[in-house]
């Protein structure tokens, strides 16, 4: 069918793309919406590579069979078993009743938890040569990237891997499908929102799969959602690699909360000695209004953290607090920190501040706050400005 795109001269690209749901995991925003890409091979056995969100199955459903028409499905390899990959199983194998679902030992518990199919599975490992054909397909397990059950395929005769979740990010594929025909740079500030939020806990395992992957010659990268990756394969395996290797970009991330801006004036006078004194990227984050996901994109970004917070009943106003949780859940790692906070009668702000730095196990200056109390001061003035002189100093030292 000749608008469904090839990836090469046997794979087809069979993603569908959501532009309906607001929150991914109902927990990101969306508003560039996302793709659910699914890939089909066909050799002398037809072989699709993961399904979509259940939403979406009618559509891709007819698809696969404008490709397939009155010819078989023999398998579904199942990369990855979160639903908005695996939703369609339960339909699909409605439609194809005879296929064979390949999975590893984890995704054959998933598969009989979630659809309750046991029948027809095929168990491969990191050994197994699935013949289909004129080609042998290969299974390089990537555990917690970011499921335990993650495998990626490899297809060494068109160099292509299918990647489950890795590599991938939000955004529709609008038209373009891939990399050379999508504007790269809205991908890649969606790459570090995704790799942030979704798989960013997971960096070092992240790491090993790359890492087993070294060997391998890839021309072609199939995510599971995002553009396919071939003209710019080498560009996105290395963004993967430094952001899962805790590699970060000179810049500042200053994250603060403020209900009637003091707090706020602070952070002005920081980030504008950052930038004074060198420091190209310096992104000021007001807690209430910017999505945690956003914030926590650029923490993932660059090597500053700077956190700034009102005294709120007698401890640190909500929001902050709540970024700092979703930092320390993510075990971010190798940050510069520094903190400021404001009171008007018995400060608690900096005080709570401070040990983050030492629970993150991040490196810090040695006079690494700013506390002001009412209003910014002369001397509030200029103990900023210098705070922000010494994190870009430390900033472009390394
Ligand atoms: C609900 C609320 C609770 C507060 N609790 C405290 C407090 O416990 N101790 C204190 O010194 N100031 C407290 N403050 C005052 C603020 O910390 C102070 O005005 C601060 O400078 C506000 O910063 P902002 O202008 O950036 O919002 C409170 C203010 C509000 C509105």
């Amino acid at each position: 069918m000749y608008y469904i795109p090839k990836v090469n001269d046997s794979t087809y690209y069979l993603g569908v793309n959501d532009r309906t749901k607001h929150l991914f995991e109902n927990l990101w925003p969306l508003p560039a919406g996302v793709a659910y890409n699914s890939y089909l091979i066909k050799d002398e056995k037809n072989v699709l590579i993961d399904t979509v969100d259940i939403c979406y199955a009618d559509r891709f459903l007819n698809n696969l069979e404008r490709i397939l028409g009155d010819e078989p499905l023999h398998y579904l390899i199942v990369d990855h078993m979160e639903p908005d990959h695996s939703g369609s199983i339960r339909v699909l194998k409605h439609k194809y009743p005879d296929i064979q679902f390949v999975v590893n030992k984890k995704s054959a518990d998933m598969l009989k938890g979630y659809f309750d199919i046991t029948d027809n599975v095929v168990i491969v490992d990191e050994s197994t040569k699935l013949n289909i054909g004129s080609r042998e397909l290969q299974f390089i397990f990537a555990p917690m990237v970011h499921w335990p059950e993650v495998m990626f395929t490899y297809d060494a005769k068109e160099k292509v891997l299918f990647s489950a979740d890795a590599f991938g990010s939000f955004g529709t594929l609008d038209g373009g499908i891939f990399d050379e025909e999508v504007d790269r740079t809205a991908f890649y500030n969606e790459v570090y929102r995704y790799y942030s939020n979704i798989v960013g806990k997971y960096g070092s395992f992240t790491q090993k799969a790359i890492a087993k992957c070294a060997g391998l010659e890839i021309g072609t990268i199939c995510a599971t959602h995002g553009p396919v990756w071939r003209k710019y394969a080498g560009e996105i395996i290395a963004l993967y690699d430094k952001l899962s290797k805790d590699e970060w970009e000179v810049g500042a991330t200053i994250i603060y909360g403020s209900m009637y801006g003091h707090t706020e004036e602070v952070a002005e006078v920081i980030g504008r000695s950052l930038a004074h004194h060198g420091v190209k990227n310096v992104v000021l984050c007001n807690a209430s209004t910017m999505h945690p996901s956003y914030v926590l994109s650029n923490v993932f970004r660059y090597k500053a953290v700077v956190l700034g917070c009102p005294t709120y009943n007698n401890g640190l106003y909500p929001v902050v607090e709540t970024a700092m949780n979703m930092i320390e859940s993510r075990g971010v790692k190798g940050k510069l920190f520094a903190c400021f906070g404001s009171y008007t009668w018995n400060g608690a702000a900096v005080k709570n501040l401070k040990p983050f730095a030492e629970t993150m196990k991040w490196e810090t200056l040695e006079e690494n706050s700013v506390e002001i109390q009412m209003e910014m001061k002369d001397a509030d003035i200029a103990a900023a400005w210098d705070l922000g002189k010494r994190l870009a100093e430390q900033l472009l030292k390394d």
